[in-house]
């Protein structure tokens, strides 16, 4: 649906050029929610701002449905965004327009018959729970109401796709997570296709299907949510991920005490509880979440084993669990554990 080929942006020249994107390339299939994540500066708005073309690239071609929009003139243009959404973090309505007015507004633009507009802006304000608010302005709203404006506002012209903007970053927990179910529920309902950019694992883990990692203006990392999460690969995609589950800087896992020998046992080798037993990461993604193999398995082996840190949490619905345990016992019987858990689906890392 999406397609980004070899997308660069460079802004000012000469002496004073920056780089925002540098040659990056990116798929987004039909119907998927796609969530780019990044630090401050990697380049994420520069990167979704040129999608629509808000932001004319400085290389590379925009493919969206199968149009490329690099080689468009401005009248094919303005007729193939109609097919892109766009909403933004500080929501971008017209404070003095009310809300019926603000999701009216590319209806009118676009020329729409008084009673289709009519139909057409109720069925959105069902859509986003906003039927009791239509008469409202903006500054009578809550944040939450007003990205379900933004929200409507940008469904009016049935777009294909859907780009977020940093969709929730104004809002708080319990807010940004109402938009994000509404979000998923449009995705299901309408098949929308929906990009969005964020700073925030969280907003990843909750509704994308696939994840990419943006750094200094390149995709450095991408897969399925599960995939990148459970198993990151570069250091950019790990600090978000322990941020998020520490809930603060804190490295995802560190054993006081414990020899080390590879790069990354040796950054992981200080601060959890040392028991002398043998270390390892035990991940469960589904429904074993929940089930009782991990005690079968240790029952039936003779091991013993203590929960040096874990995690039991969702990734888009599907439950998982992150648990790094220590192993104590005989050898084999520490091997025979680790060979029973892997045939029962759980995947096992040394750690130490
Ligand atoms: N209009 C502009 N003129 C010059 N440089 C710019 C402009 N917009 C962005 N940049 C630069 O391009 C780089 C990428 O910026 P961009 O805003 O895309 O990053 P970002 O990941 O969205 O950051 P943030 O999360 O802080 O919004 C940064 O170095 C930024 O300073």
């Amino acid at each position: 649906m999406i397609e980004l080929k070899n997308l660069t942006k460079v802004y000012g020249s000469k002496s004073r050029a920056t780089t925002a994107l540098s040659g990056l390339n990116l798929t987004v299939d039909k119907g998927e929610i796609f969530g780019v994540i990044g630090h401050s500066g990697a380049g994420k708005s520069t990167l979704i701002r040129c999608i629509n073309l808000l932001e004319r690239p400085t290389g590379g071609e925009v493919w969206v449905g199968g149009r490329n929009l690099t080689s468009l003139g401005k009248r094919e243009l303005q007729l193939e965004r109609r097919r892109i959404g766009m909403i933004f973090q500080h929501f971008n309505l017209l404070s003095s327009a009310t809300v019926y007015d603000n999701i009216a507004f590319p209806l009118r633009l676009a020329g729409t018959d008084r009673t289709k507009l009519k139909s057409k802006v109720e069925e959105l304000l069902s859509l986003v729970g906003l039927e009791a608010h239509s008469g409202k302005y903006p500054s009578q709203l809550s944040g939450g109401q007003k990205q379900r404006v933004g929200i409507a506002r940008a469904l009016a012209s049935d777009p294909d796709v859907l780009l977020c903007d940093e969709a929730t970053s104004a809002l708080d927990p319990q807010t940004t997570d109402s938009i994000l179910k509404l979000l998923l529920d449009i995705n299901r309902k309408l098949g929308l296709t929906i990009l969005l950019i964020t700073h925030e694992m969280h907003v990843i883990q909750s509704i994308c299907d696939r994840v990419a990692v943006i750094h200094e203006g390149g995709i450095v990392e991408q897969g399925p949510v599960a995939e990148v999460f459970l198993k990151p690969k570069h250091e950019v995609t790990k600090e978000f991920i322990s941020r998020d589950v520490a809930g603060g800087d804190a490295p995802e896992v560190r054993i006081a005490g414990a020899a080390a020998s590879s790069g990354r046992q040796a950054a992981e080798t200080a601060a959890l509880p040392y028991t002398g037993g043998a270390v390892f990461r035990i991940t469960c993604l589904g429904e074993n979440t929940y089930g009782t193999a991990l005690s079968e398995v240790v029952l039936s082996t003779g091991v013993h084993f203590a929960i040096l840190q874990g995690t039991v949490s969702t990734i888009k619905e599907v439950p998982y669990s992150q648990l790094t345990v220590s192993f104590t016992g005989a050898k084999e019987a520490v091997e025979l554990a680790v060979a029973k858990l892997r045939e029962r689906d759980f995947d096992v890392e040394v750690l130490g």
